[in-house]
């Protein structure tokens, strides 16, 4: 067990690689996008072939020990560390308790009412409640290793987030504290009261433009290309690197074997499913897998620009942005993902390693409708959980899923950070263009029991006693 936390001594050699141009930067800089050509980056570990000498049933043992450590700096998304950023050094590991998020499989219920063997990946039991955690983890502990390495004694950290981002970088921020400051970029009116209430109680400046995320994302990108700031939205290649661990545990859950599984990804800004393919294919090239699993990445009618592309012939494939609509799936409602390039460049990869890579597209009426079921039968799905599992019930009308095979799908993020939508369907008060008419058999309201004018007028004993008459009543119990 010793071994499990002993921190590793493989040190790779790391290097920003444009998918536009193809030119490679050091990492002793902060970069979001290419200097020659405005590309996005992936970052790559020039020794990753040294890791391939070491076979595969030896990295499975050590990632099964490590599941086990006490030591803090492993115990979170940093147990694949050889395969995520092996630069960094113990003391720069930013551990708030984030990744190990469980897999439920789903009651025989609500599997019976989907049609298909399911489970949901709680990533809302991070830290922050929700998978973006991952990548801030990887984010914000190279940052402290470039403010250890360079000495910087101000360093202003900034997003532009539907919701999720923000909470994150707030939170990691105010853990890590000085030099580092937070400042989040949000769509005013579109960000709920429970995702605006988390980078508030961190402590960030908060500021709001009219208008939706992707408006917000441009001015952060701007503010990225013109100040000194660094940008913590998944175009920072290091959010990436960290938000592989989702599939790593999803590989290391399912003991290693991938066969006879489907994983489903809601894309929004698409930096998950991106490193959700590339997670996979790191552990298909080290031997960890012996196949990939399946891959489904799930848009809203509201928000489909990557559906779009895929759905059109391969030789007429054409990337545009969308104006988006209204959506339940918030933290998905994005017209133009600043990740596309990777998702294209990777899922060429998937492909050619044997993998399947779809994108199918729900109606906003099947996301909630699909959240309520999943929660109804003991889940704790957000939104775009329900987006998973809508996309799952849409790739079964269209044939696409085998008899038996597992469908892993992603919650994102905690139910709570999104209960407002239920309370939109369940009082019927959605405006016209969420496109959702509410099924009033589905509505669940509280009952009063007695009203307060009622109230005052019993004693403590009386109240007592009629209000457990009346609870009698509404219940129809009977007596023992
Ligand atoms: N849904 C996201 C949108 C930003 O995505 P990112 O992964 O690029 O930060 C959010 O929560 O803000």
């Amino acid at each position: 067990m010793r071994a499990a936390h002993i921190f590793p001594e493989y040190r790779g050699h790391m290097e920003y690689a444009c998918l536009g141009c193809g030119s490679r930067y050091g990492i002793d800089e902060l970069h979001y996008t290419c200097p020659s050509c405005g590309g996005v980056f992936l970052l790559e570990d020039t020794r990753f072939e040294e890791l391939e000498q070491t076979d595969g049933q030896t990295w499975r043992d050590r990632f099964d020990l490590r599941a086990a450590t006490k030591n803090q700096a492993l115990r979170g998304i940093f147990r694949f560390y050889e395969l995520m950023a092996p630069v960094m050094d113990e003391a720069d590991i930013v551990f708030l308790g984030e990744g190990n998020t469980p897999v439920i499989r789903s009651s025989p219920a609500l599997e019976a009412a989907a049609g298909q063997p399911l489970a949901f990946k709680n990533d809302g039991q991070n830290p922050s409640a929700s998978f973006k955690d991952r990548g801030m983890a990887c984010a914000f502990s190279y940052l402290r290793h470039l403010v250890r390495r360079h000495g910087w004694k101000d360093v202003l950290t900034i997003c532009a987030s539907t919701g999720d981002t923000s909470a994150a970088a707030a939170l990691y921020a105010a853990y890590v504290g000085e030099p580092l400051k937070s400042v989040v970029l949000l769509p005013q009116g579109k960000v709920t009261a429970q995702q605006l209430s988390q980078p508030l109680g961190s402590g960030a400046r908060v500021l709001e433009i009219p208008g939706v995320f992707d408006d917000c994302m441009k001015v952060v990108e701007y503010l990225a290309d013109h100040y000194r700031v660094a940008l913590l939205n998944s175009k920072n290649a290091w959010r990436i690197l960290g938000q592989e661990s989702y599939a790593f545990e999803v590989a290391q859950w399912y003991d290693w074997d991938m066969g006879g599984k489907a994983v489903f990804v809601p894309i929004g800004n698409a930096g998950n499913i991106t490193a959700v393919m590339s997670g996979f294919l790191k552990l298909l090239r080290l031997g960890v897998i012996s196949r990939l699993p399946r891959l489904f990445g799930v848009q809203s009618a509201h928000a489909d620009p990557v559906y779009r592309y895929y759905a059109a012939p391969e030789k007429e494939r054409r990337y545009e942005a969308v104006t988006v609509r209204p959506s339940v799936a918030q933290a998905a409602m994005i017209g133009n993902p600043v990740s596309f390039p990777r998702v294209a460049h990777l899922a060429g990869r998937y492909e050619a390693q044997g993998g399947d890579f779809r994108v199918v597209r729900v109606s906003e009426q099947g996301i909630i409708e699909a959240m309520l079921l999943a929660n109804r039968h003991g889940h704790i799905a957000c939104t775009q959980g329900g987006e998973c599992l809508a996309g799952l019930l849409e790739a079964r009308a269209q044939g696409l899923m085998e008899k038996d095979e597992l469908a892993i799908l992603d919650a994102t993020a905690h139910a709570l950070k999104f209960a407002g939508f239920q309370d939109m369907y369940f009082r019927n008060v959605f405006p016209a263009d969420y496109e959702i008419v509410p099924d009033p058999a589905r509505a669940n309201t509280p009952g009063l029991v007695l009203d307060q004018e009622a109230k005052s007028a019993l004693d403590a004993g009386e109240f007592t006693e009629q209000a457990a008459q009346r609870v009698v009543e509404m219940l129809g119990l009977s007596r023992k």
